[in-house]
């Protein structure tokens, strides 16, 4: 008998799925209006206890109301959700996929339980923001916890026996699908133009506080943004034969003019490139995983609206949204995430491992390493030095 069928028939007998100990994976997501009766609501969920001017509110509900009260976001979600069902069913691999949100229906909480009715006792969660900051890591993680709470099961530390225990997938702004998905969109975008242009990388502005404690695991939200932009820009240089100038600016600020957030926002630097001569900009929404309002509105209608005030031609390259590379490598990093927790399990006394497995290597492009999955104590706090008092899950101490 050849070893490798050998292997084969040693391992049928013991068979574990790729995603074991998974029974669901949820698809954790930020929540949209899905009509002009829940923009209120919605926002109101949003903003609880945040610090943002009523001038602000009042325009961003003229933003959803511009688009008939509804957000695009549930749909892509539900696009990705069937896309992630789809490619699992391609693989073989028996996964059932919840959608939940952190601001609107289908809630977290209810999408936790319903998991739960149906037999699931060990979740991972994918959020749908790439990058790390309160904003994209931790909130997603306070919410999780509450909503865990909320259902009275011992939430313990992410990793163990609970009743309901929910792991979450590392922030995958460096995975190799990610980014391959932003390097197909970004060059299609330069084929469509047809000529020179400068590349604009655009991502959602947070607040300089926001920033400065984003880096407890790992590098800083910008930073982790800059990382991407200069892989992806010198691949899609190789693409078209020729260097591709790059520059990262920022959109849909939101707080008090007094405190200060990321920049250059992305209609200030549009105008400044114009003074400086360049006449074609393909904006890259590097920072978003689909066409959501913030894309909808602060791109495609505020950024591409000064672009032509100001002469430039503009192009507006697509978010990844349910392209394969994409789909695919948020696939691989459910296995990655699943082999890691059988690991951890394994040191935790419980043999679940195969005899001579070794975890799946942490799949990355460019020069940062991959994001923590269990974040470290303190991690993505909204201010650095907080004392926080808020619970997260998937730490390594919740309550840190
Ligand atoms: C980093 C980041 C992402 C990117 C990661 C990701 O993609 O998840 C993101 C995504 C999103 N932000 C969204 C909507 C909103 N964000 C707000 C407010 C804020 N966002 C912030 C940061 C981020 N937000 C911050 C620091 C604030 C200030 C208040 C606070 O600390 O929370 C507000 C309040 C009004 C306003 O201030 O704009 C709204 C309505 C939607 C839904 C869009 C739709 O409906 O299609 C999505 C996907
Ligand atoms: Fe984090």
């Amino acid at each position: 008998m050849a070893p490798d069928s050998a292997v084969r028939t040693s391992l049928s007998s013991t068979d574990l799925s790729p995603v074991a100990p998974y029974d669901a994976l949820m698809l954790f997501s930020f929540g949209g209006p899905n009509g002009p009766d829940d923009v209120l609501p919605f926002l109101r969920n949003v903003t609880a206890g945040k610090n943002i001017p009523d001038e602000r509110l009042a325009a961003v509900a003229e933003h959803y109301h511009h688009f008939g009260g509804a957000s695009p976001i549930n749909g892509q979600n539900l696009a990705l959700q069937k896309a992630l069902v789809d490619e699992l069913a391609r693989r073989g691999i028996d996964l059932p996929v919840v959608w939940g949100n952190r601001n609107w229906e289908p809630y977290t909480t209810d999408a936790l339980s319903a998991a739960y009715a149906d037999g699931a006792r060990r979740m991972v969660a994918l959020v749908t923001s790439a990058y790390s900051s309160y904003s994209g890591c931790r909130q997603y993680r306070e919410n999780l916890w509450a909503s865990l709470e909320e259902l009275g099961v011992d939430v313990g530390a992410g990793e163990g026996e609970h009743p309901l225990a929910v792991d979450k997938v590392r922030s995958y702004f460096n995975h190799p699908g990610f980014v391959q998905a932003n390097v197909d969109a970004v060059t299609e975008a330069f084929e469509s133009i047809g000529r020179d242009a400068r590349l604009v990388f655009v991502t959602h502005s947070i607040p300089d506080t926001m920033e400065e404690a984003s880096t407890v695991s790992g590098a800083s939200y910008s930073a982790q943004h800059l990382d991407v932009a200069a892989t992806v820009a010198a691949a899609v240089g190789e693409r078209l034969g020729r260097p591709v100038t790059w520059d990262l600016a920022y959109c849909s600020r939101s707080g008090p003019p007094s405190q200060p957030w990321l920049e250059p926002d992305v209609n200030d630097h549009l105008t400044a490139l114009a003074a400086d001569g360049v006449e074609a900009v393909v904006l890259s929404p590097v920072g978003f995983i689909s066409d959501h309002m913030e894309v909808a509105f602060d791109l495609d209608t505020e950024a591409l609206e000064t672009a032509a005030e100001l002469g430039l031609v503009a192009v507006r390259a697509d978010t990844v949204g349910t392209r394969e590379p994409f789909v695919r490598g948020l696939v691989d990093l459910v296995l990655e995430r699943a082999s890691l927790a059988r690991a951890l399990d394994a040191g935790l006394g419980a043999p679940v491992m195969e005899p001579g497995e070794t975890p799946v290597p942490e799949a990355t492009v460019g020069d940062l390493p991959a994001f923590r999955s269990l974040c470290a104590p303190g991690c993505c706090r909204m201010r650095a030095g907080e004392a926080t008092g808020t619970p997260a899950a998937c730490s390594s101490d919740p309550w840190s």
